[in-house]
């Protein structure tokens, strides 16, 4: 199943910039592994803004739960989720 997801990133400044780095790490090396597993299909930044739009594929919305809640970032995340399907003109 596909999902748009759209997360906004809100690092409180009373966090020491060092857990900061910490927890980004942590997030891109897991963002990096759902995407070598096929999970995680695309990954755009908002232009502008810290904040990206991300597709999903996934078997179920249970399992989009788990790897959304399991982000390192999660606790400081706006974190919003829009089901696909098909277009009807699409070719491929
Ligand atoms: O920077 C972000 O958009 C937040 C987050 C999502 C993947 C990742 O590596 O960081």
């Amino acid at each position: 199943m596909l999902f748009k997801v759209e997360m906004t990133v809100n690092i409180p400044p009373t966090l020491p910039k060092a857990e900061a780095d910490e927890i980004k790490a942590k997030e891109k090396a897991y963002s990096q592994q759902l995407q070598r597993e096929g999970k995680w299909l695309h990954i755009w930044r908002v232009a502008g803004l810290y904040a990206n739009v991300s597709i999903f594929d996934v078997a179920d919305n249970q399992q989009l739960h788990e790897l959304l809640t399991a982000l390192p970032l999660y606790p400081y995340m706006e974190i919003s989720v829009q089901p696909l399907c098909r277009h009807p003109s699409a070719i491929d």
